[in-house]
């Protein structure tokens, strides 16, 4: 019994003293062990110049999705090619292995990813590894490993190792009975989906590490995101990249959610630039540790008609997917990012017709347009 009482006092006497997500240096640190896998002594990236050294030094996890090769152009740019290692299970094309160093990384593994952050001296930690609503739902014990068990190796390892980690959550994290127009950051939160629990679970544990022990756990809740030259990985709101390369292949596009389907969506650049912006704020600065961010919100018959100014010839169908359909009807219309805006001067600067324009220069409509005209 006194044992018990003593172990409670300790407990009590932590949980206090960490309020201020700082002083705290119990870790959760795992067993050592020795890992069977060694990183490629030639990899490139183990010999830096000092100068180099001043800026962090990043890993991006499931960097080969839509997001992540855009982010590491991005952080590149900033912080040096050799700085910015990217990291996914698959094999990366050409162009992406010739553009700075990638390294396998299965964030299952957990002794794989501790001697990558080890040998790499890792600081800044972007985990974008994860299965997105559609494919979560149709394999939910892949989404709960990858998402759930995924993110408990990766918190750890940022823990032990002192990163800055920033992981994405999303405009999924909410749920049928959360506020939907629109929906602010602290709100009750019951998503319907693995994709959504997941990330709840993101946010909660993120936030509980940083109170906890201090981790400096950075997140955003994520729009729908629209990009021209990455695909979409299996989510609700894939429609809306769909949308640009079948009006420029086909000029027909058959869209799965009803016409009248508002959801909130950025453009990539936005979303990226918000990123680095977060996670370069001043720790001071953050009110929270998780954020919403917004750009504009529309419907696919809103966005049908801004693409139509650009082909318009485009004919559009609706046949609903009643999966992604049921998860669209949970989601937010529209978010609410006021904190965002407040706290670290978030600003985005694509609206729908920039977003359109932007779009259709990327993927060289100008032939089509021309003949439209
Ligand atoms: N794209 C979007 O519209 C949005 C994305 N997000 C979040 O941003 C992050 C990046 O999203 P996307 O690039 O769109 O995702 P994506 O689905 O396109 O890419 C995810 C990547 O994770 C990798 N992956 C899967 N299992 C893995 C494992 N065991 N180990 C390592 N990597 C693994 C996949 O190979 C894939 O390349 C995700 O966490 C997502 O939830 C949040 C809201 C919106
Ligand atoms: C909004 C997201 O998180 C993603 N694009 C999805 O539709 O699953």
């Amino acid at each position: 019994m006194p044992i018990v009482r003593n172990v409670s006092r300790a407990v009590s006497q932590l949980l206090q003293s960490s309020g201020c997500g700082c002083g705290v240096s119990i870790v959760p640190v795992r067993c050592i062990g020795v890992s069977p896998r060694q990183v490629a002594s030639d990899a490139g990236f183990h010999s830096v110049s000092f100068a180099e050294t001043d800026h962090p030094r990043v890993l991006i996890t499931g960097g080969l999705g839509q997001l992540g090769v855009g982010l590491a152009k991005l952080l590149r740019k900033h912080f040096g090619k050799n700085n910015v290692i990217l990291s996914d299970i698959r094999k990366p094309a050409d162009n992406v292995f010739y553009s700075g160093p990638f390294i396998y990384a299965d964030i299952l593994d957990y002794k794989n990813l501790r001697e990558i952050v080890v040998n790499n001296r890792i600081t800044w930690l972007f985990h974008y590894s994860a299965l997105l609503s559609a494919v979560g739902e149709a394999n939910v014990p892949l989404a709960r490993a990858v998402n759930i068990t995924g993110l408990h190796n990766v918190l750890d390892i940022a823990a032990e190792h002192n990163l800055r980690l920033f992981v994405p959550s999303t405009i999924g994290a909410f749920g049928p009975t959360s506020p939907r127009d629109p929906t602010p950051d602290l709100c009750i939160q019951r998503p319907r989906t693995i994709y959504g629990v997941s990330k709840v679970h993101a946010e909660l544990m993120g936030e509980y590490y940083h109170y906890r022990y201090g981790l400096d756990f950075r997140c955003l809740r994520y729009p729908g995101i629209i990009s021209a030259d990455s695909q979409p990985g299996g989510g609700t709101t894939d429609y809306a990249v769909q949308i640009f390369h079948d009006a420029i292949k086909t000029g027909k596009f058959q869209c799965n959610l009803k016409p009248d389907t508002r959801l909130p969506m950025m453009y990539i650049d936005d979303c990226l630039r918000a990123t680095l912006e977060v996670m370069e704020a001043p720790a001071e600065a953050l009110t929270m540790r998780t954020y919403n961010i917004s750009a504009m919100s529309f419907t696919p018959e809103e966005l049908a008609q801004e693409v139509q100014k650009h082909v318009p010839e485009l004919q559009v169908t609706y046949s609903v997917d009643k999966v992604r359909q049921a998860i669209a009807d949970s989601w937010p219309m529209n978010f609410d990012d006021r904190n965002a805006r407040r706290d670290w001067g978030w600003k985005h600067d694509y609206d729908l017709p920039e977003l359109v324009t932007t779009m259709f220069g990327f993927l060289g409509s100008d032939s089509r347009i021309a003949q439209a005209n």
